[in-house]
């Protein structure tokens, strides 16, 4: 499986492991500057990221961390857009918009974004028709419930049955909307809605997603199921366990790995993808 993804014009090519730096323009996550402080530190950061080696930018300004309030969608765009227009100028790389509202989703990639990557799976009103519309790929995840409520108790039968059935479903319907298959990528959505063992069996079983059909995305980069286990509370200092995670999930299929530390990620994929060549000496170049 060597797909490439036609990303407005920018071609992501997932014929290995490829690192998706995350570009987070909300206010609590820069200086406690204005928000021009917080528009020129979202570019440098993603810069910065561009040069530590990503082969995607995801630009995103609304959290959707547990508990996070929403975005009213004239803020969000105020935040992505000129993040989004900076960065399609200033690098090469793909980039993706980070939302789940239908107009910014739209606004973002007239302003260059070639990837929408929705939490929620384009299932707000109006997002499946505008990603269709769009023709850009997208990215669908699982979520259990909505990010105030998610980390509330969460519960399944089987969790990896579960979300790969929910997953099967979004593709369907994304089919159903006119988005090809080969636009597609699916990602079972670590941290939303899941517990510590639901995690854990979900990146352990991360090869049954592959029975989908199309490339697997993961995101654990410093979230608390890392810091659950490595016993780190403060986020930067969760680098080390999330990039093991991510080298599992390589290890197990996925070839989109969402992360905040790209340099660390990078350095792992490179020592991984030269063993994986080993392995099979025709591997594609
Ligand atoms: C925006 N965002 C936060 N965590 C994420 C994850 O695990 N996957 C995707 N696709 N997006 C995420």
């Amino acid at each position: 499986l060597s797909p490439t993804l036609d990303c407005n014009g920018r071609v992501l090519k997932l014929d290995r492991p490829r690192v998706m730096g995350i570009v987070n323009v909300t206010p609590d996550s820069f200086s406690d500057g204005g928000a021009h402080d917080t528009l020129e530190a979202a570019v440098a950061h993603g810069l910065t990221l561009a040069a530590e080696g990503a082969d995607l930018l995801d630009v995103g300004g609304e959290s959707t961390r547990p508990g996070a309030a929403e975005v009213p969608v004239e803020e969000e765009l105020r935040r992505t857009i000129p993040v989004i227009e900076r960065l399609a100028r200033e690098t090469a790389l793909p980039i993706s918009i980070d939302t789940s509202k239908p107009e910014v989703m739209r606004a973002a990639v007239a302003a260059g974004a070639g990837l929408i990557n929705d939490v929620y799976g384009l299932r707000r009103e109006g997002a499946l028709d505008a990603a269709a519309a769009l023709g850009v790929p997208v990215v669908l995840m699982h979520m259990q419930g909505e990010p105030r409520s998610m980390q509330h108790e969460p519960q399944y039968e089987d969790v990896v049955a579960e979300v790969h059935r929910f997953l099967a479903e979004r593709i369907f319907a994304a089919e159903m909307a006119g988005i090809a298959k080969k636009r597609i990528v699916v990602d079972p959505g670590f941290g939303f809605g899941k517990t510590l063992q639901h995690n854990l069996t979900l990146l352990a079983q991360l090869e049954r997603f592959g029975e989908l059909g199309v490339p697997v995305l993961a995101g654990l980069s410093r979230k608390r199921s890392i810091g659950e286990l490595t016993g780190r509370e403060a986020a930067r200092e969760r680098v080390h366990g999330s990039v093991a995670a991510h080298l599992i999930a390589a290890q197990r299929g996925a070839r989109l790995l969402r992360v905040h530390d790209v340099a660390a990620t990078v350095d792992a994929l490179k020592v991984w993808e030269a063993v994986a060549a080993q392995a099979q000496p025709r591997r594609a170049a």
